[in-house]
């Protein structure tokens, strides 16, 4: 498996809050937990930047890690992300941060160590552009945006 660095920013992280592992051996994300000292209550329609307590330096430039919301929280609470997905650029080395956005009619109450998120790790290819006047013709062409119908 793959090593990357990490910096445990809050001491609850690796004691009262177990350290983002995989949950199964085909799991493809990491848990990220809301790093908070309380309870925080998130009104239908806010958003809120939330501290994990992690730091990550993933350092190799063909990988990236993105942040997912949890299907449940999403599904079930309308809580996702107010990023939509989070992109983890592999020489940031900040905190990871989680922007919770509630999307529901409810208030969620999101507590301390929660489970708010999840981290991916993901392949990178860095491009640089070739400038040309005309593309070598493809099958699609310029179609695009529904163009071949909807069955
Ligand atoms: O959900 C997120 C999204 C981003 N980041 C961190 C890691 C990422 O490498 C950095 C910058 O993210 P991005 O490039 O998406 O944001 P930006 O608005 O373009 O900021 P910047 O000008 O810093 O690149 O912020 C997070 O901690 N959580
Ligand atoms: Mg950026």
């Amino acid at each position: 498996m793959k090593k990357i660095d990490v910096k445990i920013l809050d001491a609850r992280i690796g004691s009262t809050f177990p350290l983002p592992a995989y949950a199964t051996v085909g799991s493809a994300g990491l848990d990220l937990r809301a790093c908070l000292d309380t309870a925080l209550t998130l009104n239908p329609g806010e958003t809120q930047l939330l501290p994990t307590g992690l730091a990550i330096h993933i350092a190799d430039p063909s990988l990236a890690a993105i942040i997912l919301p949890r299907s449940g929280l999403g599904h079930k609470h309308g809580i996702v992300l107010g990023n939509l997905v989070g992109l983890i650029d592999s020489d940031y080395q900040g905190q990871l941060m989680v922007s919770v956005w509630n999307r529901g009619q409810t208030a969620f109450v999101i507590e301390p160590g929660e489970r708010i998120a999840q981290l991916v790790l993901v392949p990178v290819v860095q491009a640089e552009f070739n400038i040309v006047e005309d593309f070598e013709s493809s099958e699609r062409g310029e179609g695009g945006f529904g163009h071949s119908g909807r069955q």
